[in-house]
């Protein structure tokens, strides 16, 4: 739901919080190099311990947006809040450990899967056990017989299943995914779904996905926003997509379903 206080939209969420608001955007705008308006005063609370699903046409802005959240661009300072601190106060990398992000296609590094999952880890000078290592792909649903495999033995549903490992094994708060199973069959797809949904409801985990598909959205998202043109236009459940007022978005929802 949104509505227009003295020219400002204001998104106000159907629901109150239940456990606070993990992070915040505020006005959150980019403007590309060529003057085009990408994201045009972006506010949003993302509460703690939910999926929240962003859906929208094709170039709405849902990557950047995305994007934004653990500065893979530098948004400006005031307009984005990690537990009510600025993220660009914060040390980047420090940020993209607490706000960890997957994507579309996994890009595995050279050696083993147990290599991929260290890697983060062993950049703060910490050496996972084997028995970390299996916990992490157990949690990513893969069973102990892939911690030796190379990365290039996998199928891209399980590689993906280990960039998941991998981006875990930085005990991240939020999780960020932009369409991480568009490449995947719907065996994969529901494997990192499960996931995702065990990982909210086990580890209260806030997580952020970005996805073409409303199926999706409607099996495992919490609250969903609408993008479109740059502007969030509508925040509501996943059951209530129908009901969305925003002629852009009745439109994308009626082409998509
Ligand atoms: N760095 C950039 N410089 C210029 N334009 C950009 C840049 N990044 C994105 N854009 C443009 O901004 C718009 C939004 O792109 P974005 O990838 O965020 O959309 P999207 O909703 O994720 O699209 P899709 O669903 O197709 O992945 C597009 O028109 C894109 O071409």
């Amino acid at each position: 739901m949104y509505c227009i206080v003295d020219g400002l939209r204001e998104h106000l969420l159907a629901m109150e919080p239940e456990n606070g608001t993990k992070m915040e955007v505020r006005d959150l705008t980019k403007v590309s190099d060529k003057d085009v308006r990408i994201l045009s005063k972006v506010n949003l609370d993302i509460p703690k311990g939910v999926i929240m699903g962003v859906i929208g046409p094709s170039g709405s802005g849902k990557s950047t947006f995305l994007r934004a959240l653990n500065r893979l661009w530098e948004p400006d300072s005031g307009s984005v809040f990690l537990d009510g601190v600025d993220i660009c106060e914060l040390d980047v990398l420090n940020l993209r450990r607490k706000v960890g992000m997957l994507f579309q296609l996994p890009a595995l590094f050279e050696g083993t899967v147990a290599d991929n999952v260290r890697y983060g880890p062993q950049l703060k000078g910490k050496k996972l056990t084997d028995i970390e290592v299996y916990k992490l792909l157990a949690l990513a649903d893969l069973d102990s017989s892939f911690y030796s495999k190379a990365g290039g033995e996998l199928s891209v549903g399980q590689a993906q299943r280990v960039a998941l490992a991998r981006t875990l094994a930085n005990e991240p708060e939020v999780l960020l995914l932009d369409e991480p199973t568009s490449a995947l069959d719907p065996i994969s797809t529901q494997n990192i779904e499960d996931v995702l949904v065990k990982l909210k409801r086990d580890r209260g985990m806030t997580i952020v996905i970005v996805s073409h598909s409303i199926k999706q959205i409607q099996r495992i998202a919490d609250v969903v926003c609408l993008l479109v043109n740059g502007e969030i236009v509508e925040i509501l459940k996943p059951h209530q997509l129908s009901e969305a007022k925003h002629p852009m978005a009745q439109r994308f929802l009626q082409l998509s379903s």
